[in-house]
């Protein structure tokens, strides 16, 4: 019986040297590890510099959950200040909910940042800033409603952290699903105020600190590839169902 050819791996469309290691989700391109960090990288800093997202000299509080966008996030941006000379002072500011298993689990992420990227990191808590912890709030009022409780809640406490630390604007880790997401959702609700507002890349102008998301066009399932594949990022807190679902069905090639 005739022997079948193995069929030859694909080169990289991008630099046509490497072996190609993954479908790009955003493009479909087959490219290589190196060319997708490359992509990847250049793509964010097209984002900070087409919408001037900072000046030289501002201080830039990057929200730091311990989850996989936002420390992602911190690595990309203490990257591209560095290449790029931002000059921009770089701060992880962390809220404690006070969720047992859950937040104090991911802070341990956010602390191994501060080391690992050398980013000043300030931590703000519920019980510090309110009195009251995630977790008493839940035992006081039930599960029904405690995120919204919660959320009005984080909004607030990262305003004071960036207060405290004086920094000129807050980052987040928000990416292109996120938003789709929270689009659906205002058209759902009928919300037509906030959904002219949630796409903006820049929110709160008026405010006492603007908002930034350099993830807007990032898919989620590229910033799970990213991660994965790099040492540093590797011990992320993220629910371990959802990592193996978006690898599965990006790495398939
Ligand atoms: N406890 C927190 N402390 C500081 N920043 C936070 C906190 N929770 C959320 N954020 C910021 O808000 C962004 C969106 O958070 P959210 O929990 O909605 O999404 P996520 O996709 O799970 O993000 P992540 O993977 O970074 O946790 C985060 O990327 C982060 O920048």
């Amino acid at each position: 019986m005739e022997k079948t050819a193995k069929p030859k791996s694909r080169l990289c469309t991008l630099c046509n040297e490497k072996r190609a290691a993954l479908k790009r989700p955003k493009t479909l391109e087959q490219i290589c590890r190196e060319c997708f960090y490359t992509v990847f990288e250049d793509e964010i800093h097209r984002v900070i510099v087409d919408n001037q997202l900072f000046k030289p000299g501002e201080r830039i509080a990057i929200g730091a959950s311990g989850g996989k966008d936002s420390t992602v996030l911190a690595y990309v941006m203490s990257e591209l200040n560095r290449r790029h000379n931002y000059g921009l002072d770089l701060f992880l500011l962390s809220v404690d909910e006070g969720i047992t298993g859950y937040r104090d689990d991911s802070l341990e992420t956010v602390k191994r940042n501060e080391i690992q990227y050398g980013l000043p990191l300030k931590v703000v808590s519920y019980s510090e800033l309110y009195g009251w912890t995630m977790d008493e709030i839940v035992k006081l009022i039930g599960l029904k409603n405690n995120c919204t409780f919660c959320g009005v809640f984080r909004r607030q406490a990262l305003d004071r952290g960036a207060a405290l630390l004086k920094v000129d604007k807050l980052v987040t880790g928000h990416n292109a699903d996120d938003i789709a997401e929270t689009v659906l959702l205002n058209i759902l609700r009928g919300d037509i105020a906030r959904l002219g507002r949630c796409t903006s890349i820049i929110t709160g102008e008026d405010g006492p600190i603007p908002r930034c998301k350099p993830f807007k066009y990032t898919y989620e399932k590229e910033i799970v590839i990213l991660k994965s594949w790099t040492t540093s990022l590797q011990n992320v807190f993220i629910p371990p169902m959802r990592t193996a679902d978006l690898l599965v069905s990006s790495l398939k090639i």
